[in-house]
């Protein structure tokens, strides 16, 4: 089985889908971000305040290599910048999880725990400049994507069931 790269917007439900989508199928799933935090043993909110952000980015860039020469079978769920990578597409089938700027943030202000999720995500902090954020990314996804799924009003089951159709057919 080919990887499966999903991108999207902070928030957007990569590790939610993704957690549904091991339920569904044989691929293992992983994530950048947690990858991250293990091999600094540091939160990212942590290292973005005492190493930086370009320091993040280059973290970033050491783990898309490891992922490119060493993971198979897997479903890799990815930080909402880490598109920029050059060897994404060496990665894995890229799939965009899609929704409006609003939705991703009316929906995690739903969440029992959304002052923390808010705060664990630098670049969510504030919104106004996160909409900007947003805007300048969302072509450049969309761009990158081989398989978009709009997960606005569906479940993340819904959107994991959606994504491995789509795969399936994609080949
Ligand atoms: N399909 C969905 N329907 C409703 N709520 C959802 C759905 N998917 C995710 N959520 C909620 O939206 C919030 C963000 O989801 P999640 O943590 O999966 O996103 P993420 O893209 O992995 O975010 P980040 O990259 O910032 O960690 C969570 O509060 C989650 O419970
Ligand atoms: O959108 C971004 O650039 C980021 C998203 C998060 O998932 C983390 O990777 C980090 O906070 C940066």
């Amino acid at each position: 089985m080919k990887n499966i790269v999903l991108i999207g917007f902070m928030g957007v439900g990569k590790g939610s889908i993704a957690r549904e989508v091991v339920k569904y199928s044989d691929y293992i799933a992983i994530d950048t971000d947690d990858l991250i935090e293990s091999m600094e043993n540091k939160k990212i909110k942590k290292i973005f305040e005492e190493n930086g952000e370009d320091y993040f980015r280059k973290l970033e860039k050491h783990v898309a290599k490891w992922l490119e020469k060493s993971v198979h079978d897997t479903l890799v769920s990815t930080g909402g910048g880490f598109y920029k990578r050059e060897n994404l597409q060496k990665i894995g089938t890229i799939v965009l999880l899609d929704s409006p700027f609003d939705a991703i943030i009316k929906r995690i202000k739903k969440h029992p725990n959304a002052a923390r999720k808010l705060k664990k995500r630098p670049l969510l902090n504030d919104l106004k400049e996160a909409k900007k954020l947003y805007e300048e990314r969302r072509p450049q996804y969309l761009k990158l994507a081989e398989i978009v799924i709009d997960v606005t009003d569906k479940s993340a089951q819904e959107c994991a069931k959606e994504l491995l159709k789509k795969v399936k057919k994609y080949g």
